[in-house]
């Protein structure tokens, strides 16, 4: 049960009769990934499909197409990054126009095989966030997820300044990229002061998202009764067929 011991400092709190939705700490994410996979029987293709297509859907809200098509997505080297990829095949389907960056391929089955996806749909890939990013209408920032930590390496902190200076739209998935999972946002460094525009959470909230304001997407529906439970999440219901759901007004606790 949950949503009892409010002592929550979220300011978002008209919705008193509600459950709270709990964070998912860093290393619990990656045990439920783990889980997931193991006795939940998902393979990472599928969850990246799925936490993918929810990305595209939280972009299809938020950049409607009559207000521009065009995507850039800056996808990170691990499964944060796949995301990215998995979402502008899904963009370039429902009649976006995406363009990718990603500055550090990652070798391997899973990675190369969504590049060729990509390359067949003649989806343009750039060396660099210039001129690209003067030339978009939306970004979507899938470079660090829940595994980053630490000071940002190269070639990545320019690009975290990049898209820090934008006055184009981001989205970030699941964490707003240098942000650390469970502290929030760096007080130093490329990062610091970096607010993206919207963040969609996969699977659930992660800490960090208590310093976040801006459009709050859930994604990744994927996640069965059993894990759920077990790792005590509380998730707002997405309505009919949707991936993503808005979080507008629910208070957020730590587990
Ligand atoms: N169950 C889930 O919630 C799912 C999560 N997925 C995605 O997977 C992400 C986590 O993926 P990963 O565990 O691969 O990790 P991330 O994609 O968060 O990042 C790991 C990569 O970033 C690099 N990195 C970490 N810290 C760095 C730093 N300080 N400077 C430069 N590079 C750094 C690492 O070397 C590694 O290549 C989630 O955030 C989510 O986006 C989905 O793909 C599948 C399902
Ligand atoms: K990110």
């Amino acid at each position: 049960m949950s949503g009892q011991n409010s002592k929550s400092q979220n300011h978002q709190d008209h919705l008193p009769n509600m459950p709270a939705i709990k964070y998912l700490a860093a290393k619990a994410a990656q045990q439920l990934d783990k889980e997931l996979m193991s006795t939940g029987g998902f393979s990472i293709d599928q969850l990246m499909e799925l936490a993918g297509l929810s990305v595209a859907a939280a972009v299809m809200k938020l950049q409607p197409k009559e207000k521009g098509k065009r995507i850039l997505v800056v996808a990170g080297p691990g499964n944060n990054g796949g995301d990215g990829l998995v979402a502008s095949r899904h963009l370039w389907h429902f009649g976006y126009e995406p363009t990718v960056f990603y500055p550090k391929p990652t070798k391997g089955d899973l990675y190369e095989r969504l590049c060729v996806q990509l390359h067949e749909l003649k989806i343009p890939f750039v060396d660099d966030m210039y001129p690209a990013i003067d030339n978009t209408d939306h970004i979507v920032d899938a470079i660090f997820g829940f595994s980053f930590s630490g000071e940002i390496r190269e070639p990545f902190p320019n690009i975290i300044s990049a898209l820090k200076s934008t006055k184009t739209p981001v989205l970030s998935v699941d964490a707003p990229s240098s942000w650390t999972i469970d502290n929030g946002p760096p007080t130093s460094g490329p990062g610091e002061g970096f607010m993206p525009n919207a963040l969609i959470s996969l699977t659930a909230p992660k800490p960090c998202v208590e310093w976040f304001q801006g459009r709050h997407f859930l994604g990744g529906r994927f996640v069965p009764p059993g894990i759920v439970e077990k790792f005590g999440l509380v998730l707002p219901e997405y309505p009919g067929a949707e991936q993503v759901v808005e979080i507008t007004g629910e208070k957020m606790e730590k587990l």
